[in-house]
């Protein structure tokens, strides 16, 4: 069902058919200019990778739509999010696109049943009953079986990364979007959530981008890498592809792969 577009733009537009995100992204921030192009398929897990400053959270905000495009355009499954040039601008929350970031942002006042229900109920997807359901069942796939009731308060961090998954997956994302999403945890929890997602995100058939500083997150949770430095793509492919041939010294020291001789 094609959401409804407040603002520029009308609903429903499609400028090509090709399911997945389709990306230009030229957008700025500041004096900074961000300009990449990104395609991720259903289904496909997508990491981006760089160094500080490189523009990945600005990525994030412009697929989101919290940061307008300057030039260039956004499609998810064929439909405009963000086309300036044809004056289409999809609003975030019409957007289908989940949200998780590395501080997992629960609403502390409800249960975490009512959390992971949040966003069908809003959309009007599903009745009370229906998303409590659907809300116990992401609890149960995420490993977290019978924590509906329980405050966010009461969570440790890992558990309360899962329930924020369970809370973008619930809305059935068709781009689900992680900031840094296991950074903040110990690292047996991150080992352990990290497999779960490598077994959980391809299944939901949602496009994947994943945002991390982590090569061993990336290479395990991701069919692709894609580098960003100062607001460029400067490689893209398997982990080992580019270990095997790193082509700048970011990419060799972060895969801990010699540089290659021509750079
Ligand atoms: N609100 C803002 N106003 C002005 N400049 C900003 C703003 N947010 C980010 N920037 C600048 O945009 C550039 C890209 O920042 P961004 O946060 O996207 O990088 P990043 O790759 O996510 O970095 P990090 O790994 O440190 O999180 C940086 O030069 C940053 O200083």
């Amino acid at each position: 069902m094609a959401p409804g577009r407040p603002g520029r733009g009308g609903a429903g537009h499609v400028s090509e058919t090709t399911p997945g995100l389709r990306a230009r992204v030229v957008a700025d921030r500041g004096l900074f200019v961000l300009d990449v192009e990104l395609a991720v398929a259903p289904g496909e897990v997508v990491a981006v990778l760089g160094p500080n400053g490189a523009g990945k959270s600005t990525l994030l905000a412009a697929l989101a739509g919290l940061l307008p495009l300057r030039a260039g355009h956004v499609t998810l499954d064929g439909d405009v999010l963000d086309d300036p040039v044809a004056d289409r601008f999809v609003e975030p929350r019409h957007r289908r696109v989940g949200l998780v970031f590395q501080d997992y942002l629960l609403f502390r006042h409800l249960s975490v049943r009512d959390n992971i229900a949040f966003g069908p109920r809003a959309r009007r997807a599903a009745s009370r009953r229906a998303a409590h359901a659907a809300a116990d069942a992401w609890l149960d796939r995420l490993g977290l079986p019978g924590f509906g009731p329980r405050r966010p308060a009461t969570l440790s961090g890992g558990q309360a990364q899962r329930v924020a998954l369970a809370r973008a997956l619930a809305t059935d994302p068709r781009l689900l979007l992680l900031d840094e999403p296991l950074a903040a945890l110990d690292a047996t929890t991150r080992a352990d959530l990290r497999a779960d997602l490598r077994a959980t995100l391809p299944a939901t058939g949602a496009a994947v981008v994943v945002v991390t500083h982590d090569p061993t997150d990336a290479a395990t949770l991701a069919d692709r890498l894609v580098i960003l430095e100062h607001g460029c793509v400067t490689a893209e492919g398997t982990a080992t592809d580019l270990a095997k041939d790193p082509p700048t010294p970011y990419v060799a020291k972060l895969l801990g792969a010699d540089p290659s001789p021509t750079t």
